[in-house]
């Protein structure tokens, strides 16, 4: 058996990157940022104003001037301003040549065409400079999950297409002859298949383009056949038949169809008999199929590959540090993923760890990590946690 550091770094060797599509921006929100981009133009574009006021060559209060002119946002007035000279002038408007400060409205009084300047402070301009936001050629950089300020920052530097990481295609293959599908009528020895929908939300979540597939029975023809559909994906995710029954298929047959296995069994609890490997052109990962097993380990190796895969840093799933509101017991040889709520902001594991319990796992907000032979800890002690919400 293997660690989870080791697993994880097996996993992100089998795993590989994908290829650059061009999205219109409106659809580039969640997608990775594949390259670099880089600013049209200049913004503002001009000197603009901050303010609604009087664009003027000096400040100095009592200063009587006359307005020649106006320059609203999209209207330049596009005649110098001389001494002795004003020019009105609105938000976003283009700042008249020798002009060197706005005063703001509510500092002037007008009398027709004329302006006097009252008291107003000397230490703002309230001119916008050419490219103070940003200048030609300055860059969004690559690898970053592109969110709604990203968006409005190259819409802005007029950036219409964006070249984004492809989405990478993961096949979800439950096995099993005791799953029928939600919705279905389950006969008196099976239960729904549940592991693949949890599973197809996380991959949603991550920004890959998962597909269910059909449930593969027990058996070579059925697992064969749910292999030969899952053809064109990137990663297929099996989930159940690893462990070492007469009747999982996976750990038993998938060898035999072209599956070349890198490792099977991670020392960790729940997720042990993990398998990963190469199928064809595609990653593979077989998850053990106890619910909570499958999950667990979705978060804990399936979301860090899929997020390679995008072109992000290949690392663990981010942890956090929180507080124990209660003692813990040593832990076994396995890195264990206890299930937890918070109350009153200190970390609470549930009292049940078993796998197939898919509503605790529905009621936790973090998986406290216990590394192998952690000993006992105490309430109040700081500990790991992969926060699952
Ligand atoms: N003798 C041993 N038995 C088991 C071992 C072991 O080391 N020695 N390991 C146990 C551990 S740990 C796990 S985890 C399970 C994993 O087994 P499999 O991956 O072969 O999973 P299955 O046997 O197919 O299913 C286990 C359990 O989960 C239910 N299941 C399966 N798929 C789904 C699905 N898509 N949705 C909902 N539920 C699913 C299935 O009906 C079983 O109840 O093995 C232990 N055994
Ligand atoms: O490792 Mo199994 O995944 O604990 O139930």
């Amino acid at each position: 058996m293997i660690s989870v550091s080791e697993a994880l770094e097996r996993l992100f060797a089998l795993a590989r990157p994908l290829g650059i599509e061009t999205v219109p921006l409106l659809q580039a929100h969640g997608r990775v940022l594949a390259q670099d981009v880089a600013a049209m133009r200049n913004q503002p574009p001009f000197d603009g104003s901050a303010m609604d006021g009087y664009a003027v060559a000096r400040v100095a209060p009592g200063l009587r001037l006359r307005v020649i002119g106006e320059s609203a946002a999209g209207h330049g007035f596009y005649q110098p301003v001389k001494e002795g000279e004003a020019v009105r002038i609105f938000t976003g408007a283009p700042v008249p040549e020798g002009a060197k400060a706005v005063v703001i409205q509510e500092d002037v009084t007008r009398e027709g065409d004329w302006i006097t300047i009252g008291d107003t402070p000397e230490d703002n301009d309230h001119i916008r400079p050419t490219g103070g936001d940003f200048r030609i050629g300055d860059t969004v950089s690559a690898g970053r999950v592109i969110g709604p300020n990203d968006i409005a920052l190259m819409a802005s530097m007029n950036i219409a297409d964006v070249p984004v990481a492809r989405r990478p295609v993961v096949a979800l293959i439950s096995t099993g002859d005791e799953l029928v599908m939600p919705g279905e009528t389950p006969g008196p020895d099976q239960i729904i298949a549940s592991n693949t929908f949890g599973l197809h939300a996380l991959m949603r979540d991550l920004g890959a383009e998962p597909r269910l597939l059909p449930i593969a029975r027990d058996n070579e023809a059925s697992l064969r056949t749910a292999f030969d559909l899952a053809q064109g994906a990137d990663l297929i995710v099996t989930i159940g038949g690893a462990s070492v029954g007469d009747h999982d298929v996976v750990a038993n047959l998938a060898p035999q169809l072209g599956f070349d296995q890198s490792f099977y069994k991670v020392a960790m609890r729940p997720g042990k008999p993990l398998m990963a490997g190469r199928f064809g052109a595609a990653m593979m990962i077989g998850l053990p199929g106890n619910p909570v097993s499958a999950m667990v380990c979705g978060h804990v190796f399936v979301a860090p590959v899929v997020r390679a895969m995008l072109g992000l840093p290949a690392g663990a799933a981010p942890r956090r540090t929180g507080v124990l509101a209660q003692d813990l017991p040593a832990n076994g040889p396995r890195e264990h993923y206890m299930r937890a709520r918070f109350e009153d902001g200190g970390l609470v594991a549930f009292g049940s760890q078993d796998s197939s319990l898919l509503s605790i796992l529905g009621k936790a907000d973090a998986l406290i990590v216990r590394m192998p032979k952690d000993g006992p800890r105490s309430a109040g002690a700081r500990v790991e946690y992969l926060p699952i919400r």
